[in-house]
């Protein structure tokens, strides 16, 4: 195999971590909610200049070159390990090995360099550091808690495990070659871990903004299913969830039931007392349909100040106490003004049947609740209405 020129090869990878490093300073300025990227940033900028001293071998200071650079180096990765740490949002544990783990490496160095002097062992012993940090980056990435998307997840974590592998190798090999006197004409056992941090460089800078990627489109997503005013789901949020509801049949052998919510005379709230008032309403109602349901259950924002609740797998009877308690706890909210009447909620439930779907449902629904309005308000109708119907007027 033809030798690589040392110069170039840690010019360049001084270069590609610079830039690296500078271009995600930048982005975590514009995107700050990620943790850890900033330290990854940092990191790769020490990292740039750890290996930039390598790079000025012979025309700096020999102790700049063999001992501060090996920690600047090292101590980079370790900040790279707390930043991943972080983003991952993972135990610190191993970051902290790592970081003490700095203090016998100084030790070492030192002493390889002015009592036993000896290049091989002083890169065998900051390539064990490195592998060993590596090997942690490795481990924190793939038991961080955090959900990110697998293919860049584990893309990272590999190309941390095979770099801190280089690693390993490299120490070892060091351990049992021929003394070097210089470095910058050293073989490819120092030439393949330069190459290989090339490769880690860049696989980290297109993971992450993978993995960044991936999380601003879940959030953008999660944010374009909720309601605005009150965080329950939106129409569109609906029509997500409502395919894993309807078609999921073997999980819930009792039927979907549906319930459709209505304010009462909601206008005259709005005309009385305003608007923000009235956001103020649809929000105490939206946070009573909440705490009335289960976990399961989803409810919708469907309209203006109309509701709609799914129900899977639940009995009509249930149902029928879960709307009264929902209408109940709504007829309870604290009042805004002195002079402002109880809030009431008209509600028209219905009943999952062979052959209906969604759809069908929720014309069901409504009807349903158009009866419980014609009735008075303020009262539940299980549909179908004509033969069901069910008045519990408030007394
Ligand atoms: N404050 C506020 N008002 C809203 C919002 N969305 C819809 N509205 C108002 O809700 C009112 C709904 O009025 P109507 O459909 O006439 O119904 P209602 O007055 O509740 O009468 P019934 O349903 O028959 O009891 C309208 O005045 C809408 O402008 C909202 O997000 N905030």
């Amino acid at each position: 195999m033809p030798d690589l020129d040392m110069r170039t090869v840690s010019f360049l990878v001084s270069f590609l971590s610079f830039i690296f490093g500078v271009g995600l300073l930048f982005f975590h300025f514009e995107q700050k909610n990620f943790k850890g990227i900033n330290l990854v940033a940092i990191s790769q900028i020490c990292m740039s200049i750890g290996i930039g001293l390598i790079f000025l071998l012979g025309k700096i200071p020999m102790w700049v070159s063999a001992l501060l650079s090996n920690m600047i180096l090292c101590g980079g990765f370790t900040l790279c390990l707390y930043g991943i740490c972080q983003y991952r949002d993972a135990c610190s544990r191993l970051c902290k090995i790592s970081l003490l783990g700095l203090i016998p490496l100084f030790l070492a160095l030192l002493y390889f360099y002015f009592i036993e002097n000896s290049l091989n062992t002083r890169a065998a012993t900051a390539s064990l550091h490195l592998g060993i940090t590596q090997l942690f980056a490795c481990i924190v990435i793939v038991k961080g808690k955090a959900f990110d998307n697998p293919l860049p997840q584990y893309t990272l974590a590999l190309a941390f495990g095979l770099v801190s592998l280089t690693m390993f190798i490299r120490a070892l090999l060091l351990i049992q070659a021929d003394e070097l006197n210089q470095y910058i004409q050293a073989g490819w056992v120092h030439q393949i871990p330069y190459l290989s941090s090339m490769f880690l460089i860049m696989a980290t800078s297109f993971s992450l903004v993978w993995l960044v990627n991936g999380r601003l489109t879940r959030s953008v997503e999660a944010l374009s299913i909720r309601d605005n005013l009150t965080s329950l789901y939106n129409r569109r949020g609906m029509d997500k969830l409502t395919n894993q509801i309807t078609t999921d049949k073997s999980k819930q052998p009792l039927p979907l039931v549906v319930m459709m919510c209505d304010i009462d005379h909601f206008k005259s709230i709005n005309d009385q007392f305003g608007h923000l008032v009235g956001d103020q309403v649809i929000v105490n109602v939206s946070e009573q349909i909440q705490a009335c349901v289960r976990v399961n259950d989803v409810a919708i924002r469907y309209g203006g100040e109309e509701f709609l609740i799914l129900l899977p797998n639940t009995p009509l009877a249930n149902a029928h106490i879960v709307a009264e308690r929902i209408r109940n706890a709504v007829y309870n909210i604290p009042l805004h003004h002195q002079n402002m009447s109880p809030i009431s909620i008209s509600i028209g439930v219905s009943q999952q049947h062979k052959g209906d779907n969604l759809d069908s449902l929720i014309r069901e629904a409504d009807k349903a609740l158009y009866q419980a309005k014609k009735n008075g308000r303020n009262c539940v109708v299980i549909a179908p209405c004509e033969c069901e119907e069910i008045r519990l007027k408030h007394a």
